[in-house]
């Protein structure tokens, strides 16, 4: 088997706030395979984001070890190494749909041309082409969701940090964001880390469903799933998608009853 893209090793955060400690994570240890679409679930403020962002190096661990493509997270994010989809779609008002895409690129020194070609290649694979020169409010909420996909996607990162992107979505836009998001990794062979509060999103979306427990955020179960990878929206109702959703709430509810 080749090296995991993320491994965490008895992870652990704690914040310190006026009011005490705040164990965020704890002893959590996970390896994350190349082209793996791994889900996070849990109870609100169990450390779902806090993990995530501790793969981005946005957060620093009190304790444990944590890797991304082999070196530290911290030099995994000068390497570049993802993208991050924030739960809110973050687009600038001011610039267009085009030129929210490209700002990382013209950040990174990446040449007009080359800015151009990749802006157009990301919004075709998002099922944006044709609304580069729109602004952002003239997108529906689902569509600025799509841009603030492309952009994360706009520099070839291998993997791919998605915190909660469909939360605020109404149920078919999400469905559809859904079926999109597994056609596009299906394509791009990304490794993709995915916050999610919905146990059918979960089992919808992943090939692994990480369960963690309340606070302190620990893994509560991994569920490798047994779906097939050609998954149409009405897999939902088969006998093997509803007993996954069964053990994943199992885990929501065991991890619950230990904290
Ligand atoms: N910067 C911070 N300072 C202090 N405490 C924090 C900070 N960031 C997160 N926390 C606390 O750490 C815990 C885990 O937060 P986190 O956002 O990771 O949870 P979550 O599982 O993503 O929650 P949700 O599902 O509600 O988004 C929470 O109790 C939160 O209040």
């Amino acid at each position: 088997m080749s090296a995991p893209v993320i491994s965490a090793r008895d992870l652990s955060l704690t914040f310190q706030t006026n009011d005490g400690p705040v164990h965020a994570l704890k002893d959590v240890s996970l390896d994350v395979a190349k082209g793996d679409f791994v889900s996070f679930i849990g109870p609100s403020g169990c450390g779902k984001t806090t993990f995530l962002r501790c793969m981005a190096d946005l957060e620093h661990p009190t304790g444990g070890t944590i890797t991304v493509n082999g070196v530290s997270a911290e030099e995994a994010r000068r390497n570049r190494a993802y993208g991050y989809v924030f739960q809110a779609a973050g687009l600038y008002p001011w610039r267009t749909i085009g030129g929210n895409i490209r700002l990382p690129l013209e950040i990174m020194g990446y040449d007009k041309a080359d800015q151009a070609e990749r802006v157009k290649r990301v919004l075709d694979l998002v099922e944006l082409g044709g609304f580069e020169k729109k602004f952002p409010w003239q997108l529906s909420g689902g569509m600025q969701q799509r841009a603030s996909i492309a952009r994360a996607l706009a520099f070839d990162a291998d993997i791919l940090l998605m915190d909660e992107p469909f939360g605020a979505l109404d149920e078919i836009v999400r469905d559809h964001l859904n079926e999109q998001l597994l056609n596009l990794w299906g394509r791009t062979e990304k490794t993709i880390c995915f916050v999610t509060h919905s146990i059918p999103e979960a089992v919808y979306l992943s090939t692994r469903i990480v369960v963690m427990s309340p606070r302190p955020g620990r893994i509560a179960d991994v569920i490798e799933s047994p779906l097939p990878v050609e998954r149409p929206l009405d897999i939902r109702d088969t006998p093997e998608f509803i007993e996954v959703a069964h053990r994943v709430r199992d885990g929501l509810r065991a991890g619950s009853e230990d904290a």
